[in-house]
């Protein structure tokens, strides 16, 4: 009899099952492919070292702002190389060897799971206390007419590209599209970005979107919003997409990034309850409708980030084996990882907010980024709730919001700190030095400090 039967081997699963061996359960992971999930082999790693490669090719064409002029030429092979060598790196801590190092056993197979609940692996039952559920998401294909009879790209297969694309059309302007369009760009695909709503990346700050939207478009993205593919014609080396505002769009590569349908069609046979997107419902302890069978990461309805599957699979799996004691976190930090770099976190509409623009960040100043901001969201009592920033290497400030988020940091208490300068955490230091400096001119401030001033004059001791 297992504790825990773990089913899906990628962060979630993961994270799930080691955080459950450490706690002394015994514990099987079932996955069906290869341990890593979309992160190592398909999601954030690859995507990030493509993104790095073509921040090189668009940083020595920008060099000549700073005086500095370069040639640059595109070796896609070896852009992949790069690419596929990053997760040839990463893999080792992800591996079957390494879960067993930690004292999880792992089985090759596909799970299916009964009506009670149940577990099987490629049909055998195997008899569990409880179960974790971490088979994450597949990217969603939009239902366009013509789209079946073209070759799409997604985020599983782009990775095999041999060639760079020559005329690449994106569907998608989250997180997948932005930062593949622009990558794609800065290595020389001609793309336009073909996006439904009306701003990019529409659940971060507006701001936010209008200057990712700029630098798209600086980096030769074509940027069409409040658009769809209304069809699809094959022909010559990829089609042409016509969009429902009526352009016509030739490509050689489609690529699609219009969001993500969770991995559920292998519990057909059960009783599971699932939202209206076919995402899995979970309460705040991330137990499931079924008793004793929990679920985290991309196939739940939470929000889908590595970071965000990890720590939620540690907390299924605790309260799986040692009862429901832990809840999930209010805040969910995040990264689009664009140039510039979007981070946020928390509640992006508190009480009020305090931004500082780069133009007041001296080290954005130094290297001529000044395009971004740092915002900083409080509630009435001047606790910082939120924030945003945008710039290079925004998300690397985003953790010492996190923190005062998660403490509940007043601004005051910020201001206190001192931050090395110049670093683009200035941006932040001197948003929690304005909130300051407004309370410490409303009225009501200025009568207490004025009235602490005279009881120290009259009660400070002669020759002091
Ligand atoms: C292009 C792209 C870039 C991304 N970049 C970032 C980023 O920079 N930062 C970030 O935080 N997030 C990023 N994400 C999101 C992140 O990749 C996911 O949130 C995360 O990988 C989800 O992990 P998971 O464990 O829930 O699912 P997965 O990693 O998908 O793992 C699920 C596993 O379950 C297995 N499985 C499925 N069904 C069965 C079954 N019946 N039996 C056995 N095994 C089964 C699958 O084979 C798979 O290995 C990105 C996503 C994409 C698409
Ligand atoms: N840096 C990161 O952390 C990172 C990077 C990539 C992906 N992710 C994760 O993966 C998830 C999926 O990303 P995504 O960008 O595919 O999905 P998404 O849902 O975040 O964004 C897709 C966008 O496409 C638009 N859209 C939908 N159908 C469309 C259509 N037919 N034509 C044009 N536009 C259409 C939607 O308005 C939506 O805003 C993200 O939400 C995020 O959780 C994270």
């Amino acid at each position: 009899m297992w504790d825990l039967v773990v089913i899906g081997g990628g962060t979630a699963g993961i994270v799930g099952s080691q955080t459950a061996a450490a706690l002394g359960a015994k514990v099987l992971l079932i996955e069906e492919e290869r341990t890593g999930g979309d992160c190592l082999y398909t999601g954030c790693v690859p995507s990030k070292a493509l993104i790095s490669a073509a921040s090189v090719a668009a940083e020595a064409r920008a060099g000549s702002a700073l005086g500095i002029h370069a040639e640059t030429r595109v070796d896609f092979p070896r852009v992949m190389d790069h690419v596929r060598a990053a997760i040839r790196h990463i893999e080792p801590v992800d591996s079957p060897d390494a879960l067993r190092k930690a004292g999880v056993t792992v089985r090759k197979g596909h799970a299916t799971l009964d009506s009670e609940g149940a577990v099987s692996c490629d049909g055998e039952k195997l008899p569990s206390r409880n179960v974790l559920i971490a088979t994450g998401s597949s990217p969603r294909i939009p239902d366009v007419p013509g789209i079946e009879r073209v070759q799409v790209l997604t985020n599983d297969n782009v990775w095999e590209l041999g060639e760079l694309p020559e005329r690449l059309a994106v569907l998608g302007g989250g997180p997948v599209g932005c930062e593949l369009a622009q990558a794609f760009a800065r290595l020389g695909s001609e793309v336009t970005l073909i996006h439904s709503g009306d701003r990019l990346l529409p659940r971060e700050d507006p701001d936010a979107s209008a200057i990712v939207r700029s630098s798209l478009e600086t980096d030769g993205v074509t940027v069409l919003t409040r658009s769809r593919a209304a069809s699809i014609e094959p022909g010559g080396a990829g089609g042409t997409l016509t969009t429902t505002d009526g352009r016509t769009i030739p490509f050689t590569h489609l690529l699609v990034g219009t969001g993500r349908v969770a991995r559920t069609a292998w519990l057909d046979g059960s009783a599971m309850a699932l939202d209206d997107r076919g995402s899995i419902i979970t309460d705040k302890h991330l137990r499931t409708n079924l008793p004793n069978v929990w679920a985290a990461g991309d196939v739940t309805a939470n929000p889908r980030f590595t970071h965000t599957a990890g720590v939620h699979a540690s907390i299924a799996a605790t309260n799986a084996v040692v009862g429901p004691f832990r809840t999930l976190p209010s805040h969910n930090p995040r990264v689009t990882f664009t140039d510039p770099e979007v981070a946020a976190v928390g509640n992006l509409a508190g009480a009020r907010s305090q931004t500082i623009p780069h133009t007041h960040v001296d080290r954005a100043v130094a290297q001529g980024r000044m395009e971004g901001f740092t915002r900083v969201v409080l509630d009435r009592r001047g606790r910082v709730v939120g924030g945003t920033v945008v710039g290079p290497r925004a998300g690397e400030t985003l953790g010492e919001i996190s923190l005062a988020v998660k403490l509940k940091t007043s601004a005051s208490a910020l201001t206190s700190v001192t931050h090395a300068y110049p670093t683009y955490n200035d941006g932040l230091w001197n948003a929690a030095i304005a909130e300051t400096s407004a309370t410490l001119r409303k009225p009501v401030v200025r009568r207490i400090m004025r009235l602490a001033a005279k009881i120290r004059t009259r009660f400070r001791a002669p020759g002091r």
